[in-house]
Parts: C-alpha cells; sequence; structure tokens
C-alpha cells in the first residue's frame, strides 16, 4: 500500500489530507518537521517553500513513497493583507509538484498584529478569544462565517496535488 508521510500534526491540515487522497488507499504517518522557514510566512515565495520543506523532510524521516506538506502565510498587497496557503507532494524520483488554495484579504486590525511581528494562530486565538482556531476552523473559517473553513480549503489543495500527481505517473 501507498505510504503518505504528512510534515505535520495539525488535525485540521491531517484531515485535509486524508479525504483529499479520495479513491486511494493509503497508509498515511502524521510526523513533526521543520518547515525551514519562518513561523509566520510573509509571501507566496517563502509558504511554497515551507510546504516543499515539510514535504521532503515527511519523506526522509518516515521513508515513505510519498511526502506531503501543507503552509499557511499571509501575502502584503496594494489591497491589504491576503491570507495564503500552499501544498507540496513529493517523491523520491519527482520534483516537487506544487498547488495554492484560496485567499481572502485578513481585516487591517488582525493585519496590523501581523505586521507587528506576531503569529496568525496566536492573533487568531486573542481575537476569539477561543483556543487552537488555527486547528479547527482556522482564521478562513471564522471570516467566511464557516462556509469555508481551514481543513475544506487545504482539501481542495490536497485534491490539486493528487490529481497533479497521478496525472503524471
Ligand atoms: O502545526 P503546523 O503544521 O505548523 O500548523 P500551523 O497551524 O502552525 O500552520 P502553519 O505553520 O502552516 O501556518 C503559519 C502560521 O499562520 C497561522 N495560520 C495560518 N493559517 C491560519 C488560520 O487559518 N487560522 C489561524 N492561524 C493560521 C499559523 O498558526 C502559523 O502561525
Ligand atoms: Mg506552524
Amino acid at each position: 500500500m501507498l505510504t503518505v508521510a504528512i510534515g505535520t500534526k495539525n488535525p485540521a491540515k491531517v484531515d485535509a489530507i486524508k479525504n483529499g487522497f479520495e479513491g486511494i488507499q493509503a497508509n498515511f504517518i502524521p510526523t513533526s518537521v521543520p518547515s525551514g522557514v519562518s513561523p509566520q510566512p510573509f509571501s507566496d515565495e517563502e509558504t511554497i517553500q515551507g510546504a516543499i520543506n515539510r514535504a521532503k523532510n515527511a519523506l526522509v524521516l518516515e521513508q515513505s513513497d510519498v511526502g506531503i506538506g501543507l503552509e499557511g502565510g499571509v501575502v502584503p498587497t496594494e489591497y491589504g493583507l491576503f491570507l495564503c496557503n500552499w501544498g507540496a507532494i513529493v517523491d523520491s524520483t519527482n520534483n516537487p509538484i506544487i498547488a495554492g488554495g484560496a485567499r481572502i484579504l485578513l481585516p487591517d486590525e488582525i493585519a496590523s498584529e501581523l505586521n507587528a511581528g506576531k503569529e496568525l494562530g496566536d492573533v487568531m486565538d486573542a481575537y476569539t478569544k477561543q483556543k487552537d482556531i488555527r486547528k479547527n476552523e482556522g482564521a478562513i473559517g471564522i471570516f467566511t462565517n464557516g462556509y469555508i473553513k481551514r481543513t475544506d480549503m487545504f482539501m481542495h489543495v490536497v485534491k490539486l496535488l493528487v490529481g497533479q500527481f497521478t496525472y503524471r505517473r
């Protein structure tokens, strides 16, 4: 059976990966690996690099057939600060395949906290007076009023990855 190393133990990401591998029998191994980028990535490039690093680190650590990494970040634009999300999938033969997720603008009061150096996960917990928003509906779930939760958004990314991966194989 295909072994898939997952470069995180965050349940919002792990569930997205398990559900995104629709129709494929696989053994999933969530594992803690370094992203190799800052805890709060601040560009598409840095967020992509984090996703690729997680995928490669997980593959090597677990000696699996496939490694997969998901990374959240933000991107400053003239419209404000966007949430961004990226994923990467690797096997031992291929260059990583990458795919991006939905993006929405963060409210200015959240953006200013991030610009001051805080991590979105911590800011969201303080803003909502809840714990571990990042492991549950996420910022995207809060600001879309629950219409798109973090795991839904990441599952879409995972399907983009798995689809490209199986097409090329
Ligand atoms: O355990 P890991 O896999 O690291 O999961 P994480 O929730 O920290 O996720 P990322 O490292 O990919 O996200 C980078 C930062 O952005 C935060 N973040 C990203 N998306 C978020 C969301 O939708 N809701 C809350 N925090 C989010 C997260 O807490 C980190 O501070
Ligand atoms: Mg993190």
